[in-house]
This record gives C-alpha cells, sequence and structure tokens, in this order.
C-alpha cells in the first residue's frame, strides 16, 4: 500500500498491512454493535471477560463501547483500555466534539487506543434522521475527525448508511475524511442493504476514484439482515478492504452483524482462491462463542456455521460411515481447528451399524455379532421413538439386552387399555422356551393388569416386593428403565428393563426378573416350574 500523497497514518494495525498486504484486521464490535442487539446488555465484569478473550485470541482491534452512551459504557471502555494490552482498544463517537472527547477520556488508559467516528451519509439519513444539509455533513466530517486526530494517532471514521449513499458523495467524504486524519474508513452496510458483486463494485470504485485512499485501510461493517453479511465481507476483501468489522456468534443490531467466526473459517479454509490471513487463533473461537452465549443469555442455533451443536455433528448412517472412512468426505475444516475435541457421531435413526459399533466402542462395549444385531435392532426401533438418542439410552439398551441374552421366557408384545374410564387391561405375548404364548388380563391399572398377564401365561407365586420407575435422560420421550423385584421362598431376584414405553420397560423388566427367579429354581430343583402352562385366553 503506497501513499499517494506521502501522508499515510502511522498505527498499529497500518502496521501489519504494511508488512503484509494480505493481512486483513478484524475489528470486533460484540461489545458496542454487538451489546445494541435487544436484550443484550452486559455488565462491566462480563464484558472485562470478552475483552479478555478477544484479545487472547489474536483480535486486533476491540471496540469496547459507546462512551457517551452512559456512565457504565464509558467505565466499561476505559477498564478494558486500562486491561487490554495487546489489541487496539476503540470507542464510539458521533460526529460531535463532547462525544469524541468523552471517548477519548474513556481511551486514554489504553496501549493502543482509536477513537472512531461516524455520521450517516445517505441522503435518507442525512434528511430525515440528522435533518443536516450534505454541506454541513461535509463540515462535520471534516471538524470531528480532525478533532479526533488532534487527540489520538490512530481515528477511524465511518459513513453510516454508506450503501444507500450517492457514489460521487461518497468518493467525496472518504476524501474528507481521509484529508482529516482517518487512518481506517469503515464502510457501512447499515442496514444490511447490499449484496456482495454490488459490494465488491462499491469497494473497487472507492479504491479507484478516492485520489487519496492508499493513506487509510479500507474496512467494512456489515449487517446481516438479508443473510448476507458474511458473503459481503468477503466480497470486500477481495476487492481490496483489509479491516473487516464483526461480531462472535454474528450479533448485533435487528439480525445482527457479520459473524466474527465465519470470517475468520472462510478465509482459512479457502486459502486456494481467498489467500488473505487474519491475526485470530481459531481454535478460541469455540470458547469466544459459549462465553458470549452464556454471557448475554443469547443460545446459539444448533445449525449455525462453525459453532452451532451441529456443525460438527453427523447422524445420517452414510455421513457417519464417510466420516470414520475419513473424515474430510464430509467436513472441510476440522473440528479441532475451532477448539473442539473430535466429531461427534449423533446417533439416531439415520445411524448405521458402522457408527453404532464405534459408538458402542466409545463406550467401553463389546457386543458378539448377534447381540449387536439385537441391540440395534432396538436402538433404531428407539430412534424412531425418541429425538435424541443419548449415550445413557444406549448404555441402557445394550444392559437390557444382556440381562434378556439366553433368558427361557422372552417378550413380544403388549398392548394395554388404560386411563379413567376402566377397565385397565393388558394384551401380553410372550415366548417361553421358544414357543408363543398370549394372554389378557384386566387389573388395577395397566401395571397391575400388565403383571396378571405375566402370570397367565408363567403361572408362579412369586410376590412383588419392588416396582421402581425410573428416566434415563430428561425429557418427555426419555426412555424408562424399570426395576421389578420378586420374592420366592426367601430369596429374591432383581429385574431390569428399558424402552420408551413404560409399560413394555414395565414387561421387559418383569420378565427378567422371573427368568432370574427359573434360574434359581432350577439350581435347586429342576423341572419345578411348569413352563408348558396354557396360556388364560
Ligand atoms: C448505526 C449505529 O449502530 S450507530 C450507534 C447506535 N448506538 C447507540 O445509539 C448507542 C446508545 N445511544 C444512546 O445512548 C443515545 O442515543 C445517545 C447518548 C448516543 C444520544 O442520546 P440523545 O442525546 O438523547 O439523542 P437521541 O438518541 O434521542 O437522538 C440522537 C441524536 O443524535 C444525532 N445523531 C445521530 N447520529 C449522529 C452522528 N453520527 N453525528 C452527530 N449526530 C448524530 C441525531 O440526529 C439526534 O440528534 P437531535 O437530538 O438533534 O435530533
Ligand atoms: C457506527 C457504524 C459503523 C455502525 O455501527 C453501522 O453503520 O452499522
Amino acid at each position: 500500500m503506497t501513499s499517494k500523497t506521502g501522508t499515510t497514518h502511522a498505527h498499529a494495525e497500518r502496521a501489519k498491512v504494511e508488512a503484509d498486504p494480505n493481512r486483513v484486521i478484524v475489528f470486533d464490535t460484540t461489545l458496542r454493535d454487538g451489546e445494541q442487539s435487544p436484550g443484550c446488555s452486559m455488565n462491566l465484569e462480563e464484558k472485562l471477560s470478552v475483552a479478555t478473550q478477544l484479545e487472547a485470541m489474536g483480535v486486533d482491534v476491540i471496540e469496547a463501547g459507546f462512551p457517551i452512551a452512559s456512565n457504565g459504557d464509558f467505565e466499561a471502555v476505559r477498564e478494558i483500555a486500562k486491561t487490554v494490552k495487546t489489541a487496539t482498544v476503540a470507542g464510539l463517537s458521533r460526529a460531535s466534539r463532547k462525544d469524541i472527547d468523552r471517548a477519548w477520556e474513556a481511551l486514554k488508559p489504553a496501549a493502543s487506543p482509536r477513537i472512531h467516528t461516524f455520521i450517516s451519509t445517505s441522503p435518507l439519513h442525512m434528511k430525515h434522521k440528522l435533518q443536516m444539509e450534505p454541506e454541513d455533513v461535509v463540515q462535520a466530517i471534516a471538524d470531528s475527525v480532525g478533532h479526533a486526530r488532534n487527540l489520538c494517532d490512530n481515528v477511524e471514521w465511518s459513513p453510516e448508511d454508506a450503501t444507500r449513499t450517492d457514489h460521487d458523495f461518497l468518493c467525496r467524504v472518504v476524501e474528507t475524511a481521509i484529508r482529516a486524519g482517518a487512518g481506517t474508513i469503515n464502510i457501512a452496510d447499515t442496514v444490511g442493504y447490499t449484496i456482495p458483486g454490488e459490494f465488491a463494485d462499491l469497494i473497487a470504485l472507492l479504491r479507484n476514484r478516492v485520489p487519496n485512499i492508499d493513506e487509510a485501510i479500507l474496512s467494512v461493517h456489515c449487517h446481516n439482515d438479508l443473510g448476507l453479511a458474511v458473503a459481503n465481507s468477503l466480497a470486500a476483501v477481495q476487492a481490496g478492504a483489509r479491516q473487516v468489522e464483526c461480531t462472535v456468534n454474528g450479533i448485533g443490531e435487528r439480525a445482527g452483524n457479520c459473524a466474527m467466526e465465519e470470517v475468520v473459517m472462510a478465509l482459512r479454509t479457502r486459502q486456494d482462491s481467498m489467500p488473505y490471513g487474519t491475526g485470530v487463533d481459531s481454535t478460541q473461537i469455540t470458547r469466544a462463542s459459549r462465553l458470549v452465549s452464556g454471557i448475554t443469555g443469547f443460545a446459539v442455533q444448533p445449525n449455525k456455521a462453525i459453532v452451532g451443536a451441529n456443525a460438527f455433528a453427523h447422524e445420517s448412517g452414510i455421513h457417519q460411515d464417510g466420516m470414520l472412512k475419513n473424515a474430510q468426505t464430509y467436513e472441510i475444516m476440522t473440528p479441532e481447528s475451532v477448539g473442539l475435541t473430535k466429531s461427534n457421531l449423533v446417533m439416531g435413526k439415520h445411524s448405521g451399524r458402522h457408527a453404532f459399533k464405534t459408538k458402542l466402542k466409545e463406550l467401553g462395549i463389546d457386543l458378539s455379532d448377534n447381540q449387536l444385531m439385537d441391540v440395534f435392532g432396538r436402538f433404531k426401533d428407539l430412534a424412531d421413538h425418541k429425538k435424541d438418542v443419548y449415550d445413557e439410552d444406549i448404555l441402557a439398551l445394550v444392559d437390557d439386552a444382556a440381562v434378556r441374552h439366553n433368558d427361557h421366557v422372552q417378550f413380544v408384545s403388549l398392548g394395554v387399555r388404560c386411563g379413567s374410564h376402566g377397565p385397565q387391561s393388558a394384551e401380553l405375548a410372550l415366548t417361553v422356551e421358544g414357543e408363543s404364548r398370549h394372554a389378557t388380563a384386566q387389573g388395577n391399572g395397566p401395571v397391575d393388569a400388565l403383571f396378571a398377564a405375566i402370570r397367565a401365561i408363567v403361572p408362579h407365586e412369586a410376590k412383588l416386593q419392588l416396582y421402581q420407575v425410573h428416566a434415563v435422560t430428561g425429557g418427555t420421550d426419555a426412555q424408562a428403565q424399570v426395576t421389578v423385584r420378586l420374592e420366592e421362598n426367601g430369596k429374591t431376584v432383581n429385574g431390569q428393563g428399558a424402552d420408551y414405553d413404560t409399560l413394555v420397560a414395565s414387561a421387559r423388566a418383569y420378565v427378567n426378573a422371573l427368568n432370574k427367579l427359573l434360574v434359581k429354581r432350577e439350581r435347586s430343583a429342576p423341572d419345578a416350574l411348569d413352563r408348558s402352562a396354557p396360556a388364560a385366553e
């Protein structure tokens, strides 16, 4: 970047861009524009922890607030200015000496301070909002930027609503601001109106038509009203902008700002067509995202690029199989590169055997092929009924399959009639030594009816000592894990069963206990139990 007039403005960011013309300055405005999201206010301590994280991850400029806005904002900017050592700290001000003085008072303690001043330049804003004539706006720019520059070496100026500003006027005001001392010119797409090709053309136009443009770093500040903030920012970088203004998780006024994590990772991932770099340590991205989301209470949508819970999660069997063979089949960046430990194979109805086997291995479970077939079948059935299948669900299924292995009596199916219009009844099918048996019974509630049906198929005198249900996970679709304790002649056995249907889990648990009782009986008196008892139909 060579100056056409020889009056370049020296500051830390200028030095970085001069050392490497492809270096993109990351200007984070989470604490200023991000905080302008309705409901997003942060207290001093929270702002300090965000600023510390932004500094640690290598952000070049931290916009800490708008000091004239309130005493709280002033204090926050001043504390951040005192705390941050390696990043430049910026404070926003309108085109007013009072605002600028207040900003400077807060920023003065910073190792590297920047005054950021702005004024609207679009006809709409000038006429209706500022109620100023264009000539007065030009004068206000020269005066405010000049005043700021008398206080601070590092001054940024923004034409608010630049993308709806007349091009000739924009060229004129940019030239004026640079002449008055602005070292960074920030082209604001305040209402997220522009589109990538048009925005790239605007940056190119400014570079071609503003005579002193090389004396300043061209910056962009994009809003996301059309979901184009990141695309517009990248188009601008390709057209010559070297500062991108952004926020963590894309928070900000209305639909938000350009998301820092997306810009950083897009530049990092697509070096082949965008050979530009930032100073951000991308492995800190997840940490920053969680910090900001935790502090603001703004949850990150699961499918959000880079930092959403599903960004590195794979549920479909074909994708999971590909991932296990070579992660690049379905991931264009590694989870480690954004600070996650590994990809997440989400177990759900689209999962296949490869992924299921891998999940079992992760859980330390080793099953025979037959057991695997059985558990996988039940897992698919569970996934059809339950939105999220957690590790706990799989463990419950495996335990359930393990206890049923080689059972004499096996559960087949159950239908119940329950509710307030009794009588409650259960229609049960079991196999006993491989033979199908059916029974229908009534009871005092569906559980009582179910247990009566079991007694009808396998007559026994054992007493029910305990019937206990607990949910394996949270949510109304959680699997039920049931424990049944039976007692016969002083001997007790516990049976377990798990299912998304509490009554099926109850049947499985009772049948499991019964099988254990059979084994105990067999050991003490073979053939004591009449397993060929007829069905009570
Ligand atoms: C695009 C952006 O994100 S801009 C930043 C937005 N952020 C904020 O507004 C931060 C929070 N704001 C505030 O706390 C308050 O609005 C303050 C302290 C800045 C100003 O408060 P008030 O003095 O009560 O004014 P109010 O907000 O009602 O109106 C804004 C005034 O600033 C003027 N103004 C707006 N932008 C600028 C500017 N860049 N330069 C000069 N004047 C401006 C408006 O024309 C209006 O002037 P008027 O009172 O003569 O009509
Ligand atoms: C102050 C400016 C840069 C701004 O936030 C906007 O125009 O959106």
